[in-house]
């Protein structure tokens, strides 16, 4: 049997009955009082736009939605606790594939304890998925306005990965650390509710470093010089698309932090304590001025990362 109820059905089997006064199934969730403050974030992948069903498994695509979600709360420093899932599915997409896509985000639900509360189901031409994701906060948001000049930057994890995962896949590639970052992206929860004890402002990183530095610097009315040679690229990357390149490359979701100095030492023994890869990749600077020194000295101006409403956009 086929139609809205059974695909709602079908989609709500995955998950775990969620332990709010009211899940899915009535008009709204009803949602406990939390002690913390709350963030809530929004994010979609598209077919075609975040994902080719050539390309990636249905349960790549349900565990990328979610993902994506999850980092901006990372990057808040907040606990995620709840989300709601809008999707928009072509009318002779199979049961079967819409059941995987709900394993594959349920898998990175329970990873990270967050309860599926609600949702919606409409026909669409594309297939894509819209996610209302809310976290808890102990302590005071990580928001990108913290920023002053003399902190030191730090990026979590490695860069361009995702970049190089995307010309794979489009190469025909199947297999390998690169196409599962594309596919796979892990949000940096544990880190960012660690750095939120540390860091005075954090983002997480989809559309390039060189571009989202700006975010960060045009929120804490700084300037920023960053040191390309520092910069954590694996060998693959820095081969294939260049010390540039993988600034410009998007969807890494890994955190940029910045950290006042004095704060630093403790900062990089806590991650170090916990297992956390975080690199000392530049400094931010008095006025608005952002650059990047390249490994000969030269200072040179960012490049522009992914944007959706470019023309021509220089990254894809
Ligand atoms: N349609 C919208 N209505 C209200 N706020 C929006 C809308 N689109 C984007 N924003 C806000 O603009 C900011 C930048 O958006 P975006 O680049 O998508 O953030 P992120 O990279 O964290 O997903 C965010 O704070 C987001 O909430
Ligand atoms: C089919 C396909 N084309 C292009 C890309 C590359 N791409 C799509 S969205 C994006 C940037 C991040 O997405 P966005 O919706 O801007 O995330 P947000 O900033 O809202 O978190 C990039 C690099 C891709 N992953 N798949
Ligand atoms: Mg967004």
């Amino acid at each position: 049997m086929r139609g809205e109820f059974s695909f709602i059905e079908r989609f709500l089997s995955a998950f775990p009955r969620a332990r709010v006064p009211l899940g899915p199934g009535d008009d709204c969730a009803v949602l406990p009082p939390y002690r913390g403050q709350m963030c809530v974030t929004t994010d979609a992948v598209v077919e075609d736009v975040h994902f080719t069903r050539a390309h990636f498994s249905p349960e790549d695509i349900g565990h990328k939605a979610l993902a994506v979600n999850l980092s901006d709360l990372a990057a808040m420093g907040a606990t995620p606790r709840w989300f709601v899932c809008a999707v928009a599915l072509p009318r002779d997409f199979p049961g079967r594939e819409l059941s995987r896509l709900a394993r594959g985000m349920a898998a990175l639900a329970r990873a990270h304890r967050v309860a599926l509360v609600g949702g919606n189901f409409t026909s669409a031409r594309e297939l894509s998925l819209t996610l209302t994701a809310a976290g808890e906060l102990t302590r005071p948001a990580l928001t990108r306005a913290g920023g002053r000049p003399g902190h030191r930057l730090y990026v979590s994890g490695t860069l361009g990965e995702a970049r190089l995962g995307l010309n794979l896949l489009r190469e025909g590639r199947r297999r390998g650390a690169a196409l599962l970052r594309q596919r796979r992206p892990q949000p940096r929860v544990a880190l960012g509710l660690l750095a939120s004890r540390f860091a005075s402002a954090a983002m997480d990183l989809s559309d390039g470093l060189a571009q989202d530095l700006g975010h960060l610097c045009e929120a804490s009315g700084v300037g920023a010089e960053v040191e390309l040679s520092h910069l954590p690229v694996s060998p693959a990357v820095r081969q294939a698309l260049g010390l540039e390149g993988a600034l410009q490359g998007g969807e890494d979701y890994e955190l940029l932090l910045a950290v006042p100095p004095a704060r630093v030492a403790a900062f990089e023994r806590a991650c170090a304590r916990a297992g956390e890869r975080v690199t000392a990749v530049g400094t931010l600077t008095r006025g608005r001025r952002r650059v990047l020194r390249d490994p000969q000295g030269r200072l040179i101006p960012p490049p522009p990362g992914f944007d959706h409403f470019r023309v021509r956009p220089p990254v894809d």
